[in-house]
């Protein structure tokens, strides 16, 4: 009897926190299980949905403890009825009428529904307290950590305490026991937890560790990206609360290589205004994210342009974008991974053959993007899609001073795209497997290119090797010729000119000349999102 209540739907007398009430446990409705109940004296119907309300749940003696996690407490008509606005934490006791036996059944149907959605049992979460406005240990600490009890999640938990440690600590982590790991911080942390994954001999297996991200940092782009993608707010509640859901999300993971340096990124790729904005506003940290509008403004009323050209296989649809390149000035390149089989290099690629575009400087700027929001309040390419194995490239040539104002104001809904001024474009191409780049004879080719002593270029492959490339030849500041530019990987300088901000701080990772590679490798990565 108890046992038909709970799984076929049928009423029962409870106590819901003390009121009487009917309530039915079904676990049949349309595969989307849930728990309705009537107050004696109400006049409309509660409802949970057991996926998308329930954090978890617990029996003990004739009581039944929900944990959910929900919109507002008013009546919602069933079944699965969508919350909306801010979630908050509420318990709801059922006190059953026909005693112990009957919760113990409800606690074990619950608790079995639970289970089969597939939800992440054992956490690992990695806290940058140095990031965003250094808060994020408090925020563990006051909202994210009791969500994760009340959702029953077992947590082993990390502090970051140095920049490179979360990529240290992911090439080592025993990821045996784990069902997730979860970054507490900007999206630096995130980025260096996937370049510790892949420079593992494991990473085939290991990159298939579902990532969580929840917004702690100053940019936050990718928590913003998918959490907006399922029309949440960029709240960390909404944030956990999608880990705990445990849905995944394959996401595109670029390679960009320089002969032997590599480094692997999950978001942007930028040079010219965003680039300095990005690494020269970082002496103004202590302003939290409001550091990038204000900086973009210094620069914007002090512009600099830089030489360079920009060479790209456009998406189908996209093809009439640039001037077309002569099948003999198309760039050969060679990838050559072997020697170097403990960790991963990236997917082949190969681009001979293909109907090559370019565009020429001088450039405001030149971003590519793989998620569809660069920060929390800059959708910087509005088409970005997770997975669909191409990157969204953004080009902004000389532009008036006062359009690049009014551009920077249509940001936040990624607007600005559809200015005259701006060049908005996916880049990709299809091609057969295993094939051979000759890297040298490209290298020799890009000393040709107009300004560009130096040369970095983009290739964007994908798991079933469709192959997206541009290329971009960064060159040196039309008002001043012996200044160069950064590029900026994911936050990152991987690249800097002479005469840059903090140049001779740090050993860059690649020079800012020679050709790089990029390949985007279709859904390697997996990410959890909210639904
Ligand atoms: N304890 C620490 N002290 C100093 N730096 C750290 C520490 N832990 C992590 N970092 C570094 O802080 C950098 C920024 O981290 P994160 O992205 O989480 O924050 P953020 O405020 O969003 O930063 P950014 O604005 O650079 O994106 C990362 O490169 C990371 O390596």
């Amino acid at each position: 009897m108890e046992d038909r209540q709970a799984t076929g739907g049928a009423t029962t007398k409870v106590r819901v926190n003390g009121t009487p009430a009917e309530a039915t446990l079904s676990t049949t409705t349309g595969g989307c299980p849930e728990l309705r109940w009537h107050c004696a004296g109400a006049t409309a119907e509660r409802s949970l949905s057991l996926e998308a309300d329930v954090l978890g749940a617990v029996a003990s003696g004739k009581e039944v403890v929900v944990r959910a996690f929900v919109a507002d407490d008013a009546a919602r008509p069933p079944p699965c009825a969508k919350a909306g606005g801010k979630r908050r934490r509420r318990e709801y006791v059922f006190e059953m009428a026909d005693g112990e036996g009957a919760a113990a059944a409800w606690g074990g149907t619950l608790r079995g529904c639970l289970d089969s959605f597939g939800r992440p049992k054992r956490l690992f979460v990695l806290i940058n307290p140095y990031g965003g406005k250094r808060r994020a240990s408090k925020i563990y600490e006051a909202e994210i950590k009791p969500l994760l009890e009340a959702a029953g999640v077992e947590v082993t938990m990390q502090e970051t305490r140095y920049r490179g440690h979360a990529r240290e600590v992911a090439s080592s982590l025993d990821l045996a026991r784990y069902d997730g790991i979860v970054c507490v911080s900007g999206d630096g942390v995130l980025v260096e937890l996937v370049n510790g994954i892949l420079q593992r001999s494991d990473w085939e297996e290991a990159i298939k560790m579902p990532i969580g991200v929840v917004p702690a940092g100053t940019g936050n782009g990718m928590a913003k990206s998918l959490l907006h993608a399922a029309s949440e707010t960029c709240s960390v509640s909404d944030a956990v609360f999608a880990i705990i859901r445990g849905h995944k999300q394959a996401l595109d993971v670029c390679t960009i290589a320089q002969g032997e340096k590599i480094v692997f990124s999950v978001l942007s790729t930028t040079w010219g205004l965003v680039a300095d904005v990005d690494i020269e506003s970082e002496k103004y940290r202590w302003m939290g994210s409001a550091r990038f509008d204000f900086y973009a403004l210094v620069r914007i009323m002090n512009l600099r342009r830089y030489r360079g050209s920009v060479h790209f296989v456009p998406a189908p649809g996209y093809e009439a974008y640039g001037d077309p390149v002569k099948q003999s000035e198309t760039p050969i390149v060679e990838q050559n991974g072997e020697s170097r089989v403990c960790s991963y290099q990236g997917p082949r690629a190969e681009f001979q053959g293909s109907d090559w575009r370019s565009i020429d400087g001088p450039f405001v700027g030149v971003c590519v993007y793989n998620v569809p929001w660069a920060a929390e309040n800059a959708m910087a390419a509005p088409e970005a899609k997770f997975s669909d194995g191409y990157m969204d490239a953004v080009i902004l040539k000389d532009c008036p001073k006062a359009d690049l104002l009014a551009l920077l104001l249509k940001m936040s809904d990624g607007s600005y795209v559809k200015s005259p001024h701006v060049t908005y474009l996916k880049v990709g191409h299809f091609f057969p497997v295993n094939l051979i780049i000759n890297l040298q004879q490209f290298k020799h080719r890009a000393n040709l290119l107009p300004y560009s002593g130096s040369s970095v270029e983009f290739f964007l492959t994908s798991l079933t090797l469709q192959v997206k490339s541009f290329r971009l030849s960064p060159g040196q500041l039309v008002e001043d010729p012996k200044r160069g530019g950064i590029v900026d990987v994911d936050g990152e300088v991987v690249a800097r000119g002479e005469g840059t901000y903090g140049m001779n701080q740090d050993q860059y990772l690649m020079a800012y000349g020679p050709s790089v590679q990029l390949t985007v490798h279709q859904g390697l990565a997996t990410v959890y999102r909210p639904k």
